[in-house]
């Protein structure tokens, strides 16, 4: 028989805490050998549908099924296959690296060796390091290190470089392109639409409760227009501007940005206006449609938008959204 290419089954999944329901009825799949990101607003319900996936609760309703399992049932035997990397590691500060490793293998079965481990997660300059002393970006390593001891077949990564400066978070892509690279199957929460952007095969997107886009990133981003931006040219006024066919114009003082489905084509009409003009298009920015442009549109009011390291954060107003 052949062999299910869905790791994980999602089907209507509803949870509630009490009388509030995080989870609205979110259904998705991920398949072996691909990473899967999910993404949300605050509170939207990822930990939450992730802790059932992971077998940490029973759903309320719907179900769902890992590796052929129903998680919470069969948790100590889907514990064996997967790997979980929490959003923060409780860690005895005074241990070291390698003995802090050390203590976890005594609890894993099929536990790889220390040194191999601190080698796949760069961390083997830090073996006789304590806890105590890593950096924020090196305790994330050292969580990693952990999750992927028993070498899991799919590996949960909670917002994986939380705290991690702009190369820590590069190294840290490139271990998990390496573990994808490997077979293992990834499934990722993260606030950095980046991080989803450069490494997801496929991502999900929920919204209070409910996953409101789902596919590839470019599948969800084909709807969404890119913008070309330049600054109105010298004695030329709004209604002086070109209209191109399908395109959404918008000035705001002298900022004129147009949202296009098509790029090259509107280029060209525009760079044929400017020459026939014989103004100069100074400035001109053609900026393509991003995981923030659909969060924004999805997510659809102002609770909570990315900053401008393109981070969600509630209650700020970034400029994407200003747009
Ligand atoms: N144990 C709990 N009891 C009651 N309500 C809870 C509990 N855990 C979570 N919630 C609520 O359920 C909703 C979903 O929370 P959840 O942690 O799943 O969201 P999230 O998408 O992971 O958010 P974030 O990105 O902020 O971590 C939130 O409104 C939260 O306040």
């Amino acid at each position: 028989m052949k062999e299910n290419p869905d790791v994980i089954e999602v089907l209507e999944l509803r949870q509630s805490y009490g009388d509030y329901e995080a989870v609205r009825g979110a259904s998705f799949t991920v398949r072996r050998g691909e990473l899967f990101a999910l993404l949300g607003t605050n509170g939207a319900g990822k930990t939450t549908t992730l802790e059932v996936v992971e077998g940490y609760r029973p759903p309320t309703s719907g179900s769902v099924r890992v590796l052929g399992m129903d998680p919470y049932a069969d948790g100590p035997a889907l514990r064996r296959r997967t790997g979980v990397m929490l959003q923060e590691g409780g860690f005895f500060a005074e241990l070291t690296v390698r003995e802090t490793v050390d203590a976890w293998r005594r609890f894993t079965g099929r536990a790889r060796a220390t040194a191999d481990v601190l080698g796949q997660v760069r961390l083997d300059a830090k073996a006789g390091t304590r806890v105590g002393q890593l950096s924020g970006g090196e305790r994330r390593r050292l969580d990693l290190a952990l999750a992927v001891l028993n070498d899991p077949e799919l590996l949960f990564l909670d917002e994986p470089t939380t705290g991690m400066d702009p190369e820590a978070r590069r190294n840290t892509w490139q271990l998990v392109r390496d573990l994808r690279a490997a077979g293992t199957t990834v499934v990722l929460t993260t606030h950095y639409l980046e991080e989803a952007q450069q490494l997801a095969d496929r991502v999900a997107i929920m919204d209070a409760g409910r996953i409101t886009a789902t596919g590839t990133v470019a599948e969800v981003l084909s709807g969404q227009r890119s913008r070309i931006t330049f600054p109105l040219p010298f004695a030329t006024t709004a209604s002086d501007l070109p209209r191109l066919p399908g395109a959404e114009l918008a000035v705001r003082g002298d900022a004129v940005s147009y949202a296009v489905a098509r790029t090259a084509p509107a280029l060209a009409v525009l760079h044929e206006w400017a020459g026939a003009r014989g103004v100069e298009l100074d400035g001109i920015e053609v900026r393509h449609a991003s995981l923030e442009d659909v969060f924004l549109a999805l997510a659809g009011d102002q609770r909570t938008a990315p900053d401008d390291q393109g981070t969600f954060r509630p209650d700020h107003h970034s400029k994407a959204a200003a747009r």
